[in-house]
């Protein structure tokens, strides 16, 4: 443990970390920022996406923001299915269907699979879709889960819907987590109007369980050197990692 201390420190110690207590404490300026407009614009949200990787649904989740998305209406979109193994997918679903989370297995690039959220989303919203002019669906995420190529999707399903000087630009998209820093939107239904809002992957300032930070780095939700996270991986073997997620 202290070898993987000091490891940790020394990959981590040539990026702009902080000096929280946590093992891992990472806080970039626009996420202080991000954390605090998100928390603004989730007192107007009508319904949220929580994106979550397949892979690892319970680490892939901000802590801090967690209670405030889980007090307003949610469908948990539990992303990159694709690469998931589909049994150990199944008992994740079965997860959180036993504990009343309306959750979906789904792969961001793909059109089909985000036309079953959409589908989810008009049921959840069935209750305010008559009552109110404009709704406002937040998609929220740490980063990296595929936010942006959720909503590239939606465009695609939806821009047909709207006139040329109505319609608005796609979201920007990349391995690397930290590529959106603004909270940008997209109308996708008129009567009522329904804008879904893009916003940056943010993080908790520090990650104190190792096994959260581990998870993070193995699928790419925290950038890292290379090294460090291949000697992470060494010391403690990937695949007791890979499969850590399921022992619930
Ligand atoms: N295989 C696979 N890759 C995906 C899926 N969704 C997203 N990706 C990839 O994951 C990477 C991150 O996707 P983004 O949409 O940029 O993630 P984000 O959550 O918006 O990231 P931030 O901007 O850092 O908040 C990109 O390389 C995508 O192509 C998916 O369902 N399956």
């Amino acid at each position: 443990m202290a070898a993987l201390k000091g490891l940790l420190k020394k990959g981590l110690g040539e990026m702009d970390f902080n000096t929280g207590r946590g093992l891992i404490n990472w806080f970039p300026g626009h996420m202080v920022a991000a954390t605090r407009v998100i928390c603004n614009r989730l007192k107007l949200a009508d319904l949220v996406i929580i994106v979550r990787d397949t892979r690892i649904p319970l680490s892939s989740i901000n802590v801090n923001l967690q209670p405030h998305l889980s007090a307003k209406r949610h469908v948990i979109a539990l992303n990159k299915k694709d690469l998931a193994i589909p049994n150990i997918m199944h008992k994740w679903v079965n997860y959180f269907e036993m504990s009343k989370q309306d959750c979906i297995p789904i792969n961001a690039c793909s059109k089909s699979s985000v036309m079953k959220l959409l589908e989810l989303v008009e049921v959840k919203l069935k209750e305010v879709i008559s009552k109110e002019p404009t709704l406002l669906v937040m998609v929220v995420g740490v980063p990296n889960v595929g936010k942006s190529c959720l909503i590239n999707s939606i465009h695609h399903i939806t821009h047909s819907r709207f006139l040329v000087q109505e319609k608005m630009k796609r979201a920007a998209v990349g391995p690397l987590p930290g590529v959106t820093q603004d909270i940008t939107g997209l109308k996708i239904a008129n009567k009522p109007s329904i804008y879904v809002l893009d916003t940056p992957g943010v993080l908790v300032p520090s990650i104190s369980d190792i096994e959260t930070g581990l998870n993070f780095l193995s699928y790419g939700l925290l950038k890292i050197q290379w090294w460090v996270r291949s000697e992470l991986l060494n010391s403690f073997g990937s695949s007791k990692y890979l499969g850590y997620s399921i022992s619930l």
